[in-house]
């Protein structure tokens, strides 16, 4: 059953159509990956998904109390900002330490509730918004390029951790990713968006073949798979 569905939608940013025509939507406990190049509208389509992000035309039907749980692309940390990882997490709603602490856990982040915000490394400050985003419970959460700045054994890692969060907490997921050719075999379904859905299908797992293991080794646990792409269409994007 899905929780949450876009139904035509076509959003607009000042005269330039960034979203035409949209339709898609997430079933229970679904892992879902959007790629897509740059500017394609991935990040567009998940604010509107979370009701951030006014719509043209369209619709987005939500199940009912839908609890979400949201991961913005690339937060920067003021370096001067003297805060910790457990003050962060208490900001705005105060959470208690062992709610603070199952959160860190969850997301793979045992034990950084005093370090300082500003001196965690990129892949720990992933980790630590992930677990901002599970204090709400979320029934579905939404993560944009969750692995920017990881390098491929961390971006493994943390889809591994998304597939165990689903079995863990029974959460659907919807990560948005611009690399094409590498998204996790975890995925139910990967979504090619380019302004349209390009093409949606499951991802190929590729990572006993050689090609694949020469490339990335096979320390990534088969959390790396190749969706195969294929272009058999034209694309007119005369009118965006
Ligand atoms: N607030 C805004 N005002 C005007 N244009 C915007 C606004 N937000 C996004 N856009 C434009 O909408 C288009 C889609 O942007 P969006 O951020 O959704 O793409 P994206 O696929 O997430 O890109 P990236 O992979 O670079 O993060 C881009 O051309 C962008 O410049």
């Amino acid at each position: 059953m899905s929780i949450i569905a876009a139904e035509n939608i076509t959003i607009r940013h000042g005269a330039r159509i960034v979203l035409k025509d949209v339709s898609m939507s997430i079933s229970e406990r679904e892992i879902v990956t959007i790629v897509g190049p740059n500017g394609s509208g991935k990040t567009t389509l998940l604010r509107a998904l979370i009701g951030s992000q006014p719509l043209t035309q369209g619709s987005i039907r939500r199940a009912s109390n839908l609890r979400t749980g949201y991961v913005p692309q690339g937060l920067h940390v003021d370096p001067a900002l003297p805060i910790t990882v457990a003050r962060f997490l208490s900001l705005p709603r105060r959470h208690d330490a062992g709610t603070i602490k199952e959160v860190l856990s969850q997301s793979g982040a045992d034990g950084l509730q005093n370090r300082a915000l500003s001196e965690l490394s990129g892949g720990q400050l992933q980790r630590v918004l992930l677990a901002r985003a599970l204090l709400g419970r979320p029934q579905l959460l939404l993560l944009d390029e969750p692995t920017t700045g990881l390098d491929q054994p961390g971006s493994a890692a943390f889809y591994r951790r998304i597939e165990s969060l689903r079995q863990e907490i029974g959460c659907a997921v919807l990560l948005v990713s611009h690399e094409l050719h590498v998204v996790m075999s975890a995925s139910d379904r990967v979504i090619c968006l380019n302004g349209h859905v390009c093409c949606e299908g499951q991802p190929d797992a590729v990572a006993s073949a050689p090609e694949y293991r020469a490339l990335f080794g096979s320390g990534t646990g088969g959390a790396l798979a190749l969706y195969r792409h294929d272009h058999d269409h034209f694309h007119d994007h005369s009118q965006h």
